[in-house]
């Protein structure tokens, strides 16, 4: 049954509390390198701005350890904040806390038509743990609830169902980037075209590989590319060197390869470096055989090659997380060559992910996929058949 979006609400007067994932790609000096995930969520943002409603915006950023370690900093939403002021073209406010007593004087002092930004949820450690208390709190600040958060709809934190669950008979709706990202994903993925390619990647190992085993029954090939790789590389018995590895996922990386015999694709070679630069040596491997003191950074040129034949002939393909560290060219040689394959061929495309949205954003494939989503862990969990419980606990039509 479709829920209740923010259209549907009279927001005049009222605060709006407003998650969202403002989760975004940010380089070694807190500058934002990529805002897709700010812009996305602006057509909710000045619905409510418009229509004369006091807005209250909410989000993570990144995965800090949530324990006021000045190492922690490096994550606050100040730059975000200051992102979407310029933006907008109108101040924002900005609450150096999230449910303290300095966010409860701003929230105060909102009038109709302005935003006030809280600092990051998961600078407190009931966001993750999706602590009730926590949840009350945040939603005491507000008369309606609004989900807009597509990236993190995957997610059981507290600002995802714990709050619009606190909210009892207030408000709670989605907003236009979740009512867009759902449509559109559930329409591409129910009935796909075939041949139907997944492409994994990127850093989230031990989320992602356990998507895999769903996908291999859904998809005729699954490509693993990025960190994901190596863990696959231990449990064939070879060497990875210092490269990021699970090594508790070694033995569900074993079944899947049983399993996947046919449909999943790992890379035959690697390109790997002795340090994390650009300006590192250099070297390409066979798959496992990286050596001491080298870590694997991308796939390798036989990879990319065997890889973009596969995808050239998709008819649809799924792709989350970066074939390397896209950051550090030479690195983003694997994801710029899926990403040419894409181009090339005439499969309906759908790249998600933070990262993997802003690699193509970066090399200037953007305009070439058919839908570029905010969400990749989000999109992985809807190709798998996942319901989302942040997404149910919204308000019916
Ligand atoms: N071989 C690798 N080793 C370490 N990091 C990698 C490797 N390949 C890709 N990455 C990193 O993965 C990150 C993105 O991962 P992830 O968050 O899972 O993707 P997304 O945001 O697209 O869902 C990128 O910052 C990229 O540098
Ligand atoms: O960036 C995100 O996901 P993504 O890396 O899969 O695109 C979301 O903001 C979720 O973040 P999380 O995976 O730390 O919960
Ligand atoms: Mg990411």
């Amino acid at each position: 049954m479709a829920k209740k979006t923010i259209e549907d609400v009279d927001v005049s007067g009222k605060t709006v509390l407003m998650r969202v994932d403002f989760n975004v790609p940010l380089d070694d000096s807190q500058n934002i390198t990529d805002d897709r995930r700010i812009v996305m969520a602006l057509d909710s943002i000045k619905s409510v701005l418009d229509r004369g409603g006091k807005l209250i915006l909410m989000s993570h950023l990144g995965r800090p350890e949530g324990n006021g370690s000045p190492e922690d900093q490096k994550y606050s939403l100040k730059p975000v904040a200051d992102r979407l002021g310029e933006i907008l073209g109108t101040p924002v406010v900005f609450s150096t806390d999230t449910v303290g007593s300095y966010a409860d004087s701003k929230v105060s002092a909102l009038e109709p038509g302005m935003t006030l930004v809280l600092e990051n949820l998961r600078f407190n450690k009931g966001e993750k743990k999706g602590d009730a208390d926590f949840a009350a709190k945040l939603a005491s600040y507000a008369d309606i609830y609004c989900n807009d958060a597509f990236g993190t709809c995957h997610r059981k934190d507290a600002s995802m169902v714990g709050v619009p669950k606190a909210m009892g008979s207030k408000p709670k709706v989605v907003g236009f980037l979740v009512n867009k990202e759902i449509k559109y994903l559930t329409e591409t993925i129910s009935n796909p075209q075939r041949p139907f390619v997944a492409i994994l990647g990127g850093a989230k190992v031990s989320d992602k590989i356990k998507v895999i085993d769903n996908l291999l029954s859904i998809c005729d090939k699954v490509l693993i590319g990025g960190a994901m790789a190596y863990t696959f590389s231990l449990a064939q018995g070879g060497k990875v060197g210092g490269s990021l590895v699970e090594k508790d996922k070694v033995d569900l990386a074993k079944e899947l390869m049983e399993k996947g015999e046919g449909v999943l694709m790992l890379p035959v070679d690697t390109h790997c470096g002795d340090d994390f630069s650009s300006s590192c040596n250099k070297l390409v491997v066979n798959a496992g055989e990286i050596p001491d003191g080298y870590e694997g950074l991308d796939i390798g040129p036989e990879t990319a090659k065997l890889y973009a034949e596969t995808v050239k002939s998709a008819k649809t393909i799924v792709w989350n997380g970066p074939m390397g560290v896209f950051e550090m060219p030479p690195f983003d040689e694997g994801t710029k060559a899926v990403a040419q394959a894409i181009a090339d061929g005439d499969g309906v495309s759908i790249i998600g992910g933070g990262d993997s949205a802003a690699a193509v954003q970066q090399l200037g494939f953007a305009d070439q996929v058919s839908h570029v989503s905010t969400g990749g862990g989000a999109s992985l969990a809807m190709l798998e058949g996942q319901t989302f419980a942040a997404v149910e606990v919204l308000d019916e039509k």
